[in-house]
């Protein structure tokens, strides 16, 4: 028989079984009123009952060139053809060797060593790691201690929970790592709300770190690990010099410092990496998302020279580092890689968010005054319009304002809590700005 897709084989309302667990998502509420896409193009998906719904988030933050780009398309139907799957354990193939040069070509001056993963969680994990191992193999592994931030994101892994800042990602999974702690995180209504790009208050927030230097000596401090902006909280910027304070501090006291970049990689704030646009160098980048243009799961971890070399000594039959994925470096994931790669260059998409980042501010900020509007956040390609939450039910006007966009004005945004986030494709237009925020300006109003 011929090949019918898989999809067109699926029966009507394919959600009403319970063998899908959905992944953070209120699976019974899901099943109520379930959001369904058949397909994508360019900005745009189409709902399985055939609406057009612009894409304001880029998927999940991931899909930075634009939808089914061809070039991309191609290449992962040509590797799958060709080799669809070769380890990389004591084993190789060409693409992850032609795509890791590529990347360090892209990367912050010194980040010149790739490791591959399958996600943003993984490539969390894989960086803690490294920065554990990195002090044992030079002779410091009384080093094991952690640092993160409230409301950090750093993905699901038990690192990554550990590391990460928020509730109610910890707390239903017992003690996670020990020996980690946290700095303070940088949103303030009070002092920076409505604030254009970074905010004005807060570089104080990073003498936390010295605190905990104080508290706990560096000798036993391995690493911080920081989202240069974090998007999961609820876009979270860090205030003008915290990031350089920060990188001051770890030099200070010999503490590696990584940057999650899993959200502001490729090309999201105007740069290959926020680590170039705010002029900071971390020790460690993780990346994910927008690094396969969302098409394949990849993620890559970017290490400096000094981290990396530190490893390559002892005997040559030795393995150097005792990690790894099945899947590190696969065929379809370098294929989608390297094809994203040459769209992004080839359209200049990292600039995009230079170029359009004026015209987005005004265009988000326009929507202050609306009703429960109490905060609105930008940089580069990314937005949030925080609300009020309700006092019985914090959170549920921001999904009300989720779940009515994409079912009344055919738009996609994100909610996070009551914060709505915004991350287009980097393909976008004015137009296409202006249509997101008039869909979105007109939800809130229809959302009491
Ligand atoms: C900074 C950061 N680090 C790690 C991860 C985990 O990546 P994986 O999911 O590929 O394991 C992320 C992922 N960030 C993420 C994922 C899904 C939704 C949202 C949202 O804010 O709505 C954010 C992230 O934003």
């Amino acid at each position: 028989a011929s090949l019918e897709s898989y999809a067109a084989q699926a029966t009507a309302a394919p959600e009403q079984t319970d063998a899908f667990w959905m992944p953070f998502t209120a699976n019974r509420q899901f099943k109520k009123t379930p959001r369904l896409l058949a397909s994508a193009e360019g900005m745009y998906y189409r709902s399985t009952d055939g609406r057009e719904i612009l894409d304001g988030t880029g998927g999940l933050w991931c899909v930075n060139a634009g939808h089914a780009r061809p070039r991309i398309v191609q290449a992962i139907q040509q590797q799958a053809a060709t080799l669809d799957f070769a380890p990389t354990f004591q084993m190789g193939h060409p693409l992850p060797f032609v795509l890791a040069e590529r990347l360090a070509g892209i990367a912050p001056a010194g980040l010149d060593h790739v490791f591959f993963t399958n996600s943003g969680s993984e490539s969390v994990d894989t960086a803690l790691k490294i920065a554990l191992a990195y002090h044992r193999v030079r002779g410091e592994g009384q080093r094991t201690r952690l640092i993160g931030r409230e409301k950090g994101y750093h993905g699901v892994g038990f690192g990554g929970i550990a590391v990460g800042g928020m509730v109610n990602n910890r707390k239903f999974f017992g003690p996670m790592l020990p020996g980690v702690d946290h700095l303070r995180h940088t949103l303030d209504l009070q002092r920076n709300a409505f604030n254009r790009g970074l905010p004005k208050h807060g570089v104080e927030l990073a003498e936390d770190l010295e605190r905990l230097v104080q508290l706990h000596d560096a000798s036993t401090i391995a690493a911080v690990i920081i989202e240069p902006i974090s998007g999961s909280a609820g876009v979270v910027l860090p205030p003008e010099g915290y990031l350089k304070r920060i990188r001051e501090i770890c030099d200070k006291h010999g503490i590696l410092l990584i940057f999650d970049e899993v959200i502001t990689g490729f090309g999201r704030v105007g740069q290959a990496f926020a680590a170039q646009r705010f002029g900071v160098t971390p020790d460690l980048i993780t990346t994910a998302k927008g690094l396969t243009n969302g098409a394949v799961p990849m993620g890559a971890v970017f290490a400096s020279g000094k981290i990396h070399d530190a490893f390559m000594h002892g005997p040559e039959g030795a393995i150097e580092l005792f990690h790894g994925y099945t899947y590190s470096g696969h065929p379809l994931a370098c294929a989608a890689a390297l094809a994203t790669l040459d769209t992004y260059a080839e359209e200049n998409l990292f600039q995009k968010a230079i170029e359009l980042g004026g015209y987005w501010e005004d265009a988000i900020h326009a929507l202050k005054g609306l009703p429960n509007v109490i905060d609105i956040r930008n940089f580069g390609l990314i937005g949030a319009v925080e609300l009020a939450a309700r006092p019985d039910a914090p959170g549920s006007r921001g999904y009300e304002v989720f779940s009515r966009a994409f079912h009344e004005q055919n738009l996609m945004v994100r909610c996070t809590g009551d914060v709505i986030a915004l991350s287009p494709p980097l393909i976008l237009n004015r137009e296409h700005i202006d249509r997101i925020f008039d869909r979105l300006a007109a939800t809130i109003r229809a959302t009491a």
